[in-house]
């Protein structure tokens, strides 16, 4: 006789095995926090490729012989490295700078509960403080301001989106600073349509959201037929708005995660132009942070040209000599002087390192304005692959 298989038994089995699962993650994550200790002793690279690399193969094989397959066994390890190497990262930041290590810090970002830059806000500091205290701003320029007058230790700004591209506000804001970029993180944002009553598509008369959603989701828009748009300061003031509203003809893009804040649920989902949809935050303080030898680093800074022909190229062929490598250019209208452009520079190398230190002395000969505007830890961490023959 087949054997009854009881569903709440069974449920309970599961919850007592994820129960071990975590623990055990609790205890991989503590000695690879040894590793990281280990590491500043010795400055070794926190990442080692090859023994990530080892590491999959292995387990992708012990996973086989339990009925694993190569995809899962992958994708787990390459999320739970990925969150070995940020931890030990942010732990060598502290080391290197110790006011870093607070139980409390004050963050303002644009929007309410439920933005994207909230989201990004709190998945940055989750490894690094124990409270947030958060601070909702209406515009760029409020963040920066709240962070320049001392109200708040960190602001979060989003500066570009895989889909929308720079954003030139913040970039702008950039050139009038006196804060420094400590941080940076990539949020993953999957835009849905949210309702706050039970609908149809169909039925959907207004949508509200910011701008930059607006968009990111021009394709989806474009496809629906009399539909009013309305704009919002942020995707937080646009869920409540429409949590407020209680209308089965109205609905707002926005994230799933976000919408939870405010009782909405998702009507469609995926509606951006890109599936690979990420926007990338900097973090802007005060004073700026040293990074530690171990992480890898990514420096960020402006210069202004003189009008003759090749000066861009000219400084760019001092990175090149000093084999610094270039990740981002961006130009920018200079105020008040048409037809000049400021022009904004990401490199992946360390401030204090001797290639930069030469560079930014051989830049400032070139140019004839050039400020970093910071050095901080390079937040994106691509996975290891394991090669198609060992899977
Ligand atoms: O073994 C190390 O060196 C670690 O830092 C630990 C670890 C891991 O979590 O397994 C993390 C990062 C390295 O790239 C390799 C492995």
């Amino acid at each position: 006789m087949e054997q009854s298989l009881d569903l709440n038994e069974i449920r309970a089995q599961i919850t007592e095995t994820d129960q071990q699962l975590l623990k055990l993650f609790a205890k991989r994550r503590s000695l690879t926090l040894n590793v990281a200790k280990s590491k500043a002793h010795q400055v070794r690279p926190v990442r080692d490729q090859q023994r990530e690399q080892e590491l999959l193969i292995r387990l992708i094989k012990q996973g086989k012989e339990l009925g694993l397959d190569a995809h899962y066994v992958t994708s787990v390890f390459q999320t739970i490295i990925e969150d070995s190497v940020l931890n030990q990262q942010a732990y060598l930041q502290t080391l290197t700078n110790p006011n870093l290590q607070l139980p409390m810090v004050s963050v303002a970002f644009l929007g309410n509960k439920g933005s994207y830059s909230y989201l990004a806000s709190h998945r940055y500091f989750s490894r690094r403080a124990e409270k947030i205290i958060e601070s909702g701003c209406q515009s760029f320029a409020d963040i920066m301001q709240q962070v320049e007058a001392g109200h708040v230790d960190y602001g979060m700004l989003p500066i570009e989106n895989t889909s929308s591209g720079s954003i030139n506000e913040v970039y702008d804001l950039l050139q009038h600073t006196n804060l420094a970029i400590v941080g940076e993180i990539t949020q993953p944002i999957e835009h849905c349509l949210l309702t706050a009553v039970n609908t149809r598509l169909d039925n959907i008369k207004t949508i509200y959201a910011h701008g930059q959603p607006f968009t990111q989701c021009s394709n989806f828009l474009d496809k629906q037929h009399d539909i009013r748009i309305e704009y919002c300061d942020s995707t937080a003031d646009a869920m409540a708005k429409v949590y407020e509203l209680q209308d089965e003809t109205v609905a707002v893009i926005g994230s799933e995660e976000g919408g939870h804040l405010y009782q909405l649920h998702a009507l469609e989902k995926s509606i951006a132009n890109q599936d690979e949809n990420h926007s990338r935050f900097i973090l802007v303080a005060r004073k700026p942070v040293d990074v530690a030898e171990q992480i890898p680093a990514k420096t960020t800074f402006i210069l202004a040209t003189g009008q003759k022909p090749g000066a861009l190229v000219e400084c760019l062929l001092v990175l090149k000599e000093k084999g610094i490598n270039m990740c981002k250019l961006e130009s920018r209208p200079i105020q008040g002087r048409p037809w000049e452009e400021m022009f904004y520079i990401d490199v992946e190398a360390n401030l204090k390192s001797a290639a930069m230190q030469e560079a930014i002395g051989e830049l400032t000969e070139l140019t004839k304005f050039i400020k970093v505007l910071g050095c901080y830890p390079i937040e994106h961490i691509s996975p290891t692959s394991v090669p198609a023959a060992e899977i």
